[in-house]
């Protein structure tokens, strides 16, 4: 597919999750990759439910600089960790949906653990309700390359295969494509009502 259909696609994807109610205000960043250096970041501070492709400013993997001379997410640095880490990473998708932000802070300590799904399976290499998956959270911060430094040190590529919560803030999810990232985040996002629902249902 072509970069720019690529593009297309992303804005498409942006559209839908704003429509969904998942990128509220100025919540939310979203990246697909060029090539192994270059990456299109969302620009910083704007309605991500209404994008076009020129709202995509070019970053460099390696250093987050962006030559436009526009600013790009305040988030870049998460995006480009996670094209650093999956050479495979085409797409990754950052959201401030309700369920993500508040089972985010539910969760105590630094592993979201999900089982008995069968929307499981909209998980990549996922085949099974029964096996236990496990989503990292962050604690949030507000120094992105801090954060970006210690979700790298502290967590292996394994881990992060679809993503991470950062508390209180929202879910960042990646996909080997356009498709596939927004595949991951409908999953995730329908997983995490699910679970919000049933700890309600558990202590009522
Ligand atoms: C209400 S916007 C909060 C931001 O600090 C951030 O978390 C976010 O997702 C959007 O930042 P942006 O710089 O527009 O990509
Ligand atoms: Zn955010």
């Amino acid at each position: 597919m072509t970069q720019q259909l690529q593009l297309a696609e992303l804005v498409a994807a942006c559209r839908w999750l704003g429509a969904k109610g998942w990128a509220p205000a100025t919540g939310g960043n979203m990246s697909l990759r060029q090539d192994s250096e270059w990456c299109w970041l969302s620009e910083s501070g704007k309605d991500k439910g209404s994008l076009t492709e020129s709202d995509f400013l070019q970053v460099n993997i390696g250093d987050n600089t962006a030559p436009s001379g526009r600013t790009p997410s305040a988030e870049t640095g998460l995006h480009t960790l996670i094209y650093r880490l999956f050479p495979e990473a085409q797409a990754v998708l950052h959201v401030h949906t309700v369920n993500a932000t508040v089972l985010s802070r539910l969760v105590k300590g630094n592993r979201l653990t999900l089982q008995g799904y069968e929307m499981q399976k909209s998980l990549r290499g996922q085949s099974s309700h029964l096996d236990a998956l496990q989503l990292p959270v962050f604690d949030n911060n507000q120094d992105i390359s801090a954060l970006a430094q210690r979700i790298n040190s502290e967590t292996s590529k394994d881990d992060l295969q679809w993503g991470f919560l950062l508390r209180g803030h929202g879910l960042t999810c990646w996909g080997r494509s356009v498709q596939e990232a927004r595949r991951h985040l409908e999953g995730l996002e329908f997983l995490f009502e699910c679970e919000i629902l049933r700890r309600r249902l558990e202590v009522l």
